[in-house]
């Protein structure tokens, strides 16, 4: 990784940041606070009025003020203008909408950036994929930051990893290089997949541990879910072409303790509330915020079962967010389902082996499938 002093990037980059929520806010500052000049696209004029003349962003992140560099616009065309360098920070689920309004206003041969930690509905597309498909771009050109990274934190300059992945290690260092300063640090490595995933799984878990938090269960049942929960995350990544390491990575490991341990966290809050007793129906709307976690659970079970990848876990919070589970009855479920008698605990032959433990599980599932005249999506 000692390569990137060789990548060049231009004095004061000029990005791009399309969203203006909590985190496409916080990353404007993140950019700026690392030389950059940013400008935000807001849905909404009056959000990018406040936060080009308040430099404030007062519903999101109260208290926090922009760096003087960071400017907004609600045309996306002038947003898009001239950006050397953009990232995407919208709701998972509209992203394809979106790109398909502004894939003519992408300058060409930018790095395309996704800040995002979901997967599409329907499709089970990561935001990479979508990317991908519908600007119909190279992927070396795309990249994805993930890690622990609650937004209002990092909005007062609390120190924070993150790492950037891209097919192309150029484009991650560049990418790297310009979500750097002085508080905010970017690692990279080439495995999208399993940096993509690790952020859209811990979401689950972190939607779990709030259920337990909520009915009022304490730190064993936690500790256990997301032990058990890194598990479910790396077979599924590794099923799915993800490496183990980056699961036990920044975008992994790391995310999953931030956003399990944090009342920052909105799918940890999402599940508290649920555990508490209120329907899915109430927890959507008393949310101010993006939960990707309750719209990613579907797609991703599906995409489990595909592969045959046990996921105990998100499949008790699919049961409790369709009401089919009583939120007290979900500890003895979590860590297993399978009644057959005791389960090889698995954790330490992946550790022992540097992840051999879900490769092989990976490969056995596929030799299975092959077996049983199933194939893989
Ligand atoms: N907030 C955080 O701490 C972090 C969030 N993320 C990810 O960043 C992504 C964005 O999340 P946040 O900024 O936190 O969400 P948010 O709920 O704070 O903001 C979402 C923004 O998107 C806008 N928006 C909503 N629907 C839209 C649509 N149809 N078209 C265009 N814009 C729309 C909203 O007006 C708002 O400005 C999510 O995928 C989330 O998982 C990743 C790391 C940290
Ligand atoms: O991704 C996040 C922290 O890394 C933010 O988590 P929430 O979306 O649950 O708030």
């Amino acid at each position: 990784m000692s390569r990137a002093s060789k990548v060049v990037v231009p004095p004061r980059p000029r990005v791009t940041v399309l969203g203006a929520g909590s985190w496409g806010t916080t990353f404007s500052k993140v950019l700026a606070d690392g030389g950059a000049d940013v400008t935000v696209w807001a849905r909404r004029p009056e959000l990018a009025k406040e936060i080009r003349e308040a430099k404030r962003n007062s519903d999101y992140l109260p208290g926090v003020n922009l760096p003087p560099t960071v400017t907004a616009t609600s045309d996306v065309g002038r947003a898009l203008a001239d950006a050397q360098f953009v990232f995407v920070s919208i709701p998972s689920q509209s992203l394809r909408g979106n790109l398909v309004e502004l894939k003519t206003l992408i300058p060409e041969g930018v790095p395309i950036t996704s800040l995002m930690k979901g997967v599409e509905k329907g499709t089970g597309l990561r935001m990479s994929e979508v990317l991908e498909s519908v600007l119909e771009i190279d992927p070396d050109r795309i990249a994805v930051a993930s890690g622990p990274n609650l937004a209002l934190e990092i909005a007062k300059e609390q120190p924070t990893a993150a790492v950037v992945s891209s097919a192309s290690l150029e484009t991650a260092e560049r990418v790297a290089m310009v979500a750097t300063n002085r508080y905010f640090r970017s690692f990279v490595n080439t495995d999208v997949i399993g940096t993509e995933f690790g952020g859209v799984l811990k979401n689950l878990i972190a939607v779990a541990i709030g259920i337990v938090d909520g009915v009022g269960y304490g730190e064993n049942t936690k500790a256990s879910i997301i032990t058990r929960g890194l598990v479910e995350m790396t077979d599924f990544a590794v099923a799915y072409g993800g490496h183990p390491e980056t699961l036990s990575g920044l975008a992994g490991l790391g995310d999953l303790i931030a956003t399990s341990g944090s009342s920052l966290s909105r799918n940890n809050t999402a599940g508290r509330l649920l555990g508490q007793g209120y329907s899915f129906a109430d927890v959507v709307k008393s949310m101010q915020q993006t939960a990707e976690g309750l719209a990613s659970v579907a797609p991703v079970l599906t995409l489990a079962e595909a592969k045959g990848v046990d996921m105990p876990i998100c499949r008790q919070v699919s049961q409790v967010l369709a009401g089919t589970l009583d939120p007290r009855d979900i500890a003895p479920h979590l860590t297993t389902d399978d009644d057959s008698g005791p389960q090889g605990e698995r954790t330490l032959d992946a550790k022992q082996d540097h992840g051999g433990g879900a490769v092989r599980r990976a490969l056995q599932r596929a030799l299975d499938q092959l077996r049983h005249g199933r194939r893989g999506a």
